[in-house]
């Protein structure tokens, strides 16, 4: 907990230092990022105090989770050949589309990739990066013929439903299939959490996680070490899962290209 609070105590000062230099040389407030869109909201609870730490909680829970969630989805397609050929051909596919158009690639055009967003679906599912939530009982209250009195810690065990077989044919099989025209705003599917605390970057993880399979799959293969996924404390690879990526050979696009 010290080693944190002092982690936090660097942050805090190293994003206050942009923010006041931001401040200083006001015509960068123009520029769209976060801390510019906090700078120019007129209200005057807005001290640099409370925006450096929403920029620090922004930055906490997207550093991490991201990258697991595309190194969860690199191993699961690993060992499901027919997927990963799947996602390779709609990439492909999508690439190729555009390019005969001359078209650059879009925000839209990663969403509407349904096989692509439904290994993501499935990735998020199995892998549980955040396997549950915390909640406090503001008031005594019944759920489901649960009584949890006021002030009580509750626990929202999301693998618990992710997992389920009442829920899920074969849970702990990769089936990006079982989201074909499925819809996942669903009690019992609830990676990003739910309520006034859903996850405020659900779709930046959903871009972010199509974009790297995009060009992942459009670009390189990859063979992957042996590894094991570990649940506790947190979602992480055993051996960190190396993996060697080779360049596919032809045309070859980076994201710069498109
Ligand atoms: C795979 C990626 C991600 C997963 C699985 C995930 C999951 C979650 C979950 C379950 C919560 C709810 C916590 C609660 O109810 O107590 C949450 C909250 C939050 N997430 Fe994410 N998240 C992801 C990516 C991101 C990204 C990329 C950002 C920002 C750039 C982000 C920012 C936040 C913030 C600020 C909150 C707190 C919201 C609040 O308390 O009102 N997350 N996330």
């Amino acid at each position: 907990m010290h080693h944190y609070r002092q982690a936090k105590k660097r942050m805090v000062k190293v994003v206050k230092n942009i923010i006041q230099e931001k401040r200083r040389k006001s015509n960068d407030c123009t520029t769209g990022d976060v801390i510019a869109v906090l700078l120019n909201n007129s209200s005057d609870q807005l001290t640099d105090d409370l925006i450096a730490d929403n920029v620090i909680d922004l930055m906490i829970p997207g550093e991490d989770s991201v990258p697991v969630l595309m190194m969860l989805a690199v191993k699961y397609l690993g060992g499901c050949p027919l997927a990963l050929q799947q996602l390779e051909e709609e990439n492909m596919q999508a690439r190729d589309r555009k390019a005969l158009r001359g078209e650059h690639l879009q925000w839209t055009d990663y969403m509407y990739l349904p096989f692509t967003q439904n290994v993501i679906t499935e990735t998020l599912r199995l892998g549980n990066i955040i396997f549950g939530v915390m909640r406090k009982a503001m008031k005594d209250v019944e759920i489901n013929g649960h009584f949890i009195p006021k002030d009580w810690c509750v626990f929202t065990y999301f693998r618990s439903i992710h997992l389920d077989d009442d829920l899920y044919e074969d849970p702990y099989k990769f089936n990006p299939w079982r989201w074909k025209d499925k819809d996942t705003s669903s009690c019992s599917f609830t990676p990003f959490g739910g309520g006034q605390r859903l996850c405020p970057g659900l779709d930046l993880a959903r871009l972010q996680a199509s974009i790297f399979l995009h060009y992942l799959v459009t670009n390189f293969t990859w063979v992957a070490n042996e590894d094991c996924v570990i649940n506790f404390p947190t979602v992480r690879m055993k051996g960190r899962m190396p993996i060697t990526v080779t360049r596919k050979k032809g045309n070859l696009l980076t994201p710069t290209d498109d």
